[in-house]
């Protein structure tokens, strides 16, 4: 067996402690050899290296599962075409990575360590390549979208509709990325709120965060008739077609985007199964979706829409965190397939709540780990 795996995860141990150092190293000669690829990346960089970062990291442990690592290169490969990279950029990469490790490995760094590295990089880099190139042939890098629609509900609030140049395609409870005019090359993620529909328009739902570049520029700054760029849809938060369990869909703020995309999806499916979602929010005014979820519960009997307010006076409905109502609403959801969205806190207050309720972990679907690294970010 190769022994490229040991050596390049023992020589990236030496590099995770100074990766701070060695990323910037890594960016600014990049950009010192290759002055052109600056155009490629955001004006602040601040996210961008620690996404460089995680991706290495994780390319490097994944080195001995094969499968699992082409999968993920593929999609990077693919991911990276809505950036201009092309072909011979790699090779450019390839070089200011390995002069950053030859800088930071240290005593450790040996010629050994050099090849194992190089080759490593060379085998990544050309299935990221021929991942990108296969692509092509079917999907352009990114499709322009009209806005047709934009509706602020609350002042920190956007339903955002729109209609992309060609179709694109995408499955209920997947999200695209967005670039605006204003924030050119800073890419974020909003989950499309509705189902494929006949027209091609898609629906994002976005909230105003505090410094937020992109989520400020789509609520405050935009209007009908305005162009954004969007990415390929990705994201497997989506229904599995052969479970005939009831669904329970529980949202909180606009983390309702993607469940209400799942709701429309399987009541177009048509199928037996019902449909409980619970839309957690703040204040009554952060229920911004309910005359509409309102219009798709009277015209199904099978969905039932249950508006959770967190911080609203008393009133004649259920209100507090909706991990609690959950119990209230019904004893059991051992018998559901379960969908959470939301902030993470509000996440894993859910999961545990189910949990204690007796449902099985691996009937609740969320993207925990997306929606950590999303709030992370100072801005979105
Ligand atoms: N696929 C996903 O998981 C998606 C997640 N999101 C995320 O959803 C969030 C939505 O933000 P907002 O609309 O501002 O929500 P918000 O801050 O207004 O909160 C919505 C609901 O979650 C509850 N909540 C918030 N923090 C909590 C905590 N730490 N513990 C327990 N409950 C908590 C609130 O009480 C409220 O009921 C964003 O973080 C966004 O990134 C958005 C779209 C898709």
């Amino acid at each position: 067996m190769s022994s490229i795996p040991r050596i390049v995860k023992e020589s990236f141990t030496r590099i995770e402690p100074v990766a701070d150092g060695a990323i910037a190293y890594f960016y600014g000669r990049l950009f010192a050899e290759n002055p052109r690829l600056r155009a490629l990346f955001p004006p602040a960089m601040d996210g961008q290296r620690e996404r460089l970062f995680q991706a290495l990291a994780r390319v490097v442990w994944s080195l001995d599962a094969p499968d699992e690592l082409t999968d993920y290169l593929e999609r990077l490969g693919r991911d990276h075409r809505k950036y201009g990279v092309l072909p011979e950029h790699y090779a450019a990469m390839g070089a200011a990575l390995i002069a950053t490790l030859r800088r930071f490995g240290g005593a450790d760094w040996t010629p050994e360590a050099e090849a194992a590295w190089t080759a490593a990089y060379r085998t990544a880099a050309d299935i990221m390549i021929a991942a990108a190139e296969r692509d092509a042939a079917t999907a352009p890098p990114w499709w322009v979208a009209e806005v047709v629609g934009h509706r602020r509900p609350a002042p920190d609030l956007a339903v955002v509709t729109l209609r992309p140049d060609r179709r694109l395609e995408f499955t209920a409870g997947q999200y695209v990325q967005v670039q605006t005019a204003r924030w050119p090359r800073v890419w974020r993620r909003y989950s499309i709120a509705n189902a494929p529909r006949p027209d091609g328009t898609l629906s994002l739902h976005v909230r105003a965060v505090p410094g937020g570049w992109v989520s400020g520029a789509l609520v405050r700054h935009t209007r009908v008739g305005d162009t954004l760029l969007l990415g390929p849809a990705r994201g497997t938060l989506t229904l599995d077609p052969g479970c005939d369990r009831d669904l329970l869909l529980v949202a909180g703020g606009t983390g309702l985007a993607p469940l209400k995309a799942l709701a429309e999806q399987e009541l177009a499916w048509g199928r037996e199964r019902r449909v409980h979602l619970v839309v957690g929010a703040r204040a009554p005014l952060d229920l911004y979706d309910l005359p509409d979820l309102r219009l798709l519960e009277s015209g199904h009997p099978r969905l039932r829409v249950v508006p959770v307010p967190s911080d609203a006076p008393p009133h004649d409905g259920l209100r507090g965190p909706v991990a609690d109502a959950l119990g209230r609403i019904r004893e059991r959801w051992d018998d559901h397939e379960i969908y959470v969205a939301g902030p993470p806190g509000m996440i894993r207050a859910t999961v545990d709540a189910l949990q204690n309720l007796g449902v099985p972990l691996d009937r609740v679907h969320h993207d925990l780990l997306e929606a950590e690294r999303d709030d992370a970010r100072t801005s979105s």
